[in-house]
């Protein structure tokens, strides 16, 4: 075996860490077992021959994207479809996949059934009868069909409530008629479900007797089984190429008239008789239970690709040299400057605070889930306060930190061949879909609003709210890790207290509450994120002083300078709240100004060493500039070798328009 040739500056880098990257591997993967498991996965699916690109995906046209994409996905699914099917409960499982990037080796984009395990799996387990599991999950754990979730349409995305899709029930036949009324009413959006996916399920507004019912979910078969032909009444297609996702298959679908069988409606929550009875569910949020789900996972999803992006561009920053401030001495390695380390440190520091939280969230979801298995609901709607502040600050923060990421490799992080901009349209992406981040915003401000009513009323606040109750921070202004942490929340109750008296003055000048909240929603938003930026803070904190507990001191000592990171660099970006609402004085935010500057160098010489931690395999990455071998240049010339301009020296249009052109004849 020929020894991988290491760049000089990266191998100087890994000479210097002082805590062992190992164990931060296995802190971050939840223990060493699931580092031991994540890589066995990757492993097998990296032996699998054809996964991985000969033509970077970017080259081909938009068909052959999905064709490709469609291809690979069935070698890859046929792996992953193994391991779920191994011996251990679902919560294990997404725990253990925490972790789990390695279809970003086989996908740069993302996978053409990622809606199957994503959202139909999870909408089959949290809406369908004991009956109807018994049925649908298996053949879709099988693989035998393939699914996806269908509630948006051209008309109405954020508000679920004005869906136009219609499922009138016949009790003469004993079925649904689905039916589009409108062209607003098609579904719009779905991955997978243009030519991709056979069955979906379809949230459509139930009509009995000509009464409406609101929205219920239906899984519905689309395609024939055997020949893949739309059915008779069903319209299917493409919705067309996108800044992103262009081989999710993201597709449109109306109905003429489709009748499916009754026990088509997924009854676990409202079950619609045989004569037509509707037994309406004890809550009807219990139907958004899947987008609950989803932004739970969010939370993680953006960890992973913080953790990438900035793998990429510290390594990249590593080996790439540039100017010369002192004369007579050698270029920098860029990453020596302050201002690319006050890009990439944090964005490191992001990625632990969001992995900590998604783990703190997720326990909290699997238990309101449990709850609600026992039909206990009063701690749903702090869960979805809670997933409508980390959602939205989640998917923004890693949007801008990856196009910062980006921006520190200068110009070859706008190449495709650093995966950087990929991963930018993915970050996106997920700022939108799932529940629109303001709209998600204003839904945790609704929650906000109603604790601060029971503050008001003396009565006690708990969970993530209790905090709401009184200042428990530092009258003078006191600079420890904990106090800015309770200042934070602080920042909270002042936002909240005064959006909520914004609120009340609006209405108090005649305006109805609903135009009062729209005029006060801008603060409404501010008072959400303030929330959510005190959950993250406090978590972050108060998991890791837990979970270092057991570390090496070395490495405890590193991941605690990222907490004290974290909050500084978040204490400096509000540092005009702090100005509004605390004693801090100028003196005192030059003096945090100085402490981040120095925790930036004492992070410096590990900086390496924490993004090796995240332990991306080169084909996850899956980037000219952040392999692990740190040969940048060489890496960005063989991508640019496989531009297919580059197979022969002079193009047909030199021939065609140059020439003449240039000779006038054209
Ligand atoms: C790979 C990418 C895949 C992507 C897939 C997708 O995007 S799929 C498509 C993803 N699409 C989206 O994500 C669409 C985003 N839109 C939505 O989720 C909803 O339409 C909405 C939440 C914005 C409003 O809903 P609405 O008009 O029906 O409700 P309302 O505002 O009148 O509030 C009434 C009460 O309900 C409460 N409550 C609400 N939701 C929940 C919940 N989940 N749980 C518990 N409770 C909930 C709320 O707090 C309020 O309580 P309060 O204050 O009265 O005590
Ligand atoms: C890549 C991608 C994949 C997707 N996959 C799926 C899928 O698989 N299945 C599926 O069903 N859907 C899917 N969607 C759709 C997605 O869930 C919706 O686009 C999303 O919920 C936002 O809804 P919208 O498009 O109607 O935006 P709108 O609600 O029209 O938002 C437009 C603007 O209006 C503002 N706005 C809307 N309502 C309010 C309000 N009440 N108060 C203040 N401001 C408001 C928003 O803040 C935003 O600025 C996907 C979308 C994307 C981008």
């Amino acid at each position: 075996m020929v020894a991988m040739k290491i760049n000089e500056d990266l191998q100087k880098e890994r000479s210097k860490y002082n805590f062992d990257v190992e164990e931060l591997t296995n802190f971050l993967d939840w223990g060493p077992q699931y580092t031991l498991r994540r890589r066995n996965l990757e492993q097998k699916v990296l032996n699998v021959k054809g996964l991985l690109d000969d033509i970077p995906e970017e080259y081909l046209s938009h068909k052959e994207k999905y064709e490709n994409a469609v291809r690979k996905a069935v070698l890859y699914y046929r792996i992953l479809q193994k391991e779920n099917h191994s011996n251990i409960s679902d919560e294990e499982k997404t725990r253990a996949n925490f972790r789990n990037m390695i279809s970003s080796a086989v996908f740069r984009d993302n996978s053409p059934f990622s809606l199957h395990y994503s959202m139909f799996i999870p909408t089959i387990k949290g809406q369908a009868t004991e009956e109807q599991k018994a049925y649908w999950l298996k053949r879709a754990n099988n693989m035998e069909i393939i699914g996806t979730y269908a509630q948006t349409e051209l008309g109405h995305g954020t508000f679920i409530r004005g869906l136009e899709t219609q499922a009138t029930y016949d009790p003469e036949t004993e079925e649904f008629i689905l039916y589009s009324p409108t062209l607003s009413s098609y579904k719009w959006w779905p991955g997978s479900l243009a030519h991709t996916s056979n069955y979906c399920v379809v949230m459509a507004r139930l009509f009995i007797k000509g009464k409406s019912h609101g929205i219920h979910p239906f899984m519905v078969q689309l395609r024939d089984e055997e020949t893949h032909m739309p059915l008779p009444g069903i319209k299917l297609g493409e919705i067309g190429a996108k800044l992103g996702f262009n081989n999710v298959n993201n597709g449109f679908l109306g109905f003429e008239n489709y009748r499916i069988p009754r026990d088509r409606m997924l009854m676990k929550n409202a079950q619609v008789l045989k004569d037509g009875t509707l037994i309406a569910a004890t809550n009807s949020k219990l139907t958004y239970g899947t987008m609950v789900f989803v932004r739970v996972l969010i939370v993680n999803n953006m960890a992973n690709l913080l953790a990438k992006a900035v793998t990429i561009a510290v390594r990249y920053s590593a080996v790439r040299r540039q100017s010369q401030p002192k004369p007579n001495e050698p270029e920098p390695q860029i990453l020596d400057y302050i201002t690319q380390q006050h890009k990439l440190f944090i964005t490191i520091a992001t990625s632990h605070a969001f992995y900590i939280n998604a783990m703190w969230l997720w326990e909290i979801y699997f238990n309101v889930n449990k709850d609600l298995g026992a039909g206990k609901l009063e701690n749903l709607p702090e869960l979805h306060a809670i997933a409508c502040c980390l959602k939205p600050i989640s998917t923004s923060d890693t949007t801008v930190l990856i196009e910062r990421c980006r921006l520190a490799c200068g110009g070859h992080g706008y190449m495709l061949s650093s995966n950087l901009p990929q991963m930018y349209g993915l970050a996106t992406a997920a700022c939108t879909y799932e529940g629109e981040n303001t709209v998600l915003l204003l839904q945790a401000a609704r929650a906000l609003v109603k604790a601060w009513s029971v503050r008001v009323e003396g009565k006690p606040l708990k969970g993530t709210m209790a905090y709401l109750a009184g200042t428990t921070a530092p009258k003078k202004w006191d600079s420890s890790v904990d106090s800015i942490v309770k200042i934070f929340q602080d920042v909270a109750i002042r936002k909240v207290s005064g959006a909520v008296e914004t609120l009340k003055d609006y209405q108090k000048s005649g305006l109805s509450l609903e135009d009062a909240w729209n005029k006060a929603s801008v603060c409404l938003t501010a008072a959400s994120e303030a929330h959510g930026r005190a959950i993250l803070l406090s978590v972050y904190k108060s998991e890791m002083d837990k979970r270092t507990a057991s570390l090496s001191s070395s490495l405890k000592k590193v991941l605690l300078q990222l907490v004290e990171l974290y909050v500084i660099y978040w204490a400096l970006e509000k540092v005009s709240d702090l100005l509004l609402y605390t004693s801090i004085t100028e003196k005192d935010i030059t003096e945090l100004q100085r402490r981040y500057i120095g925790l930036m160098e004492k992070i410096r010489p590990n900086a390496v060493g924490l993004v090796d931690a995240f332990d991306f395999r080169d084909e996850i990455l899956n980037s000219a500039l952040g392999a692990y071998d740190g040969r940048a240049y060489e890496r960005l010339m063989e991508e640019a070798m496989k531009s297919p301009l580059n197979v022969e020296p002079v193009n047909e249009t030199f021939h065609k328009y140059l020439k003449p052109f240039m000779l006038g004849k054209l």
